[in-house]
C-alpha cells in the first residue's frame, strides 16, 4: 500500500450530451463549460443548462471565465444552473469575495507566469500555461522549490501519455485536460477521455 491519493480530475470544455455522459460514467470529479466566447469549445449559458441536467450531484459542473465582468459571470452561471466558477484572467480578491458571496464556489486560474511572480492568491488554486486551452505544457522547473497550495490542480497541455509522469513530477493534487482528450480543436474524445481518467487514476 503506497497511501498515494487519486488526483481530483476535471475534464474541460464539454458540448455534446454523449461526452457528458461519458464524463459522469467515468465518475470524474468536475467537468467544465467554457464561457470564454472566443474559445473554440463556447457554449452559450442556456445550452449548458441542458447538458447540467445530466450531472449528478456527485460531479461539480464548472463554468470557465476569460476576463469577464462579475455580474456577468454571476448572471451567466445563473442561467446555466452552475455553482462554481473556474476564473482565468486579472481577478482581484474583491472580486473573488463578490462571487463567493453570490453563492458561488471559486477556482482562481493562474498563469504559470503570474502564479511565480505575483502575491499568493486565497481559495482553491489552479496553475495553467500562459496561454489557457491552448494544449501547451510548461516547464516543471518553473515551479521547482515553490511553495504550492493546497489542492492545487495543474493544467496545461495534460495528455493521457504524460498525466502520470506530471502529476508525479509536479504533486499536484488535482489535473484539468481540454485539448489533450480531443480528437480535432473543439471536438472531445470519449476515448481518451476514458485513456486519460485511467492514466491519472494511476498516478496516485
Ligand atoms: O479551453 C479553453 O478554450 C479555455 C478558454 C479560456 C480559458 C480557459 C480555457 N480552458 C482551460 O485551459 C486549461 C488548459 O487547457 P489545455 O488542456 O491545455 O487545453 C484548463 O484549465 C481549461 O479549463
Amino acid at each position: 500500500m503506497t497511501g498515494a491519493v487519486t488526483p481530483f480530475i476535471k475534464i474541460c470544455g464539454l458540448r455534446t450530451p454523449e461526452i457528458v455522459d461519458t464524463c459522469v460514467a467515468l465518475g470524474v470529479d468536475a467537468v467544465g463549460f467554457v464561457f470564454a466566447p472566443k474559445s473554440p469549445r463556447y457554449i452559450a449559458p442556456a445550452d449548458a443548462r441542458v447538458l447540467v441536467s445530466r450531472i449528478p450531484p456527485s460531479v461539480e459542473a464548472v463554468g470557465v471565465f476569460q476576463s469577464e465582468p462579475v455580474d456577468s459571470i454571476v448572471a451567466e452561471l445563473a442561467q446555466a444552473g452552475i455553482g462554481t466558477a473556474q476564473l482565468h484572467g486579472d481577478y482581484s480578491r474583491d472580486d473573488v469575495a463578490a462571487l463567493e458571496a453570490a453563492g458561488l464556489r471559486v477556482i482562481r486560474a493562474r498563469s504559470v507566469s503570474s502564479f511565480v511572480s505575483e502575491e499568493p492568491v486565497p481559495g482553491r488554486v489552479l496553475i495553467d500555461g500562459d496561454h489557457p486551452g491552448s494544449g501547451a505544457e510548461f516547464p516543471a522547473a518553473l515551479l521547482a522549490g515553490r511553495a504550492l497550495p493546497e489542492g492545487w490542480i495543474l493544467a496545461g497541455g495534460l495528455t493521457p501519455e504524460n498525466v502520470a509522469r506530471r502529476v508525479r513530477e509536479f504533486g499536484a493534487s488535482g489535473v484539468d485536460v481540454s485539448s489533450g482528450v480531443e480528437s480535432e480543436r473543439g471536438v472531445k474524445s470519449a476515448a481518451l477521455i476514458e485513456a486519460f481518467v485511467a492514466a491519472a487514476r494511476a498516478s496516485g
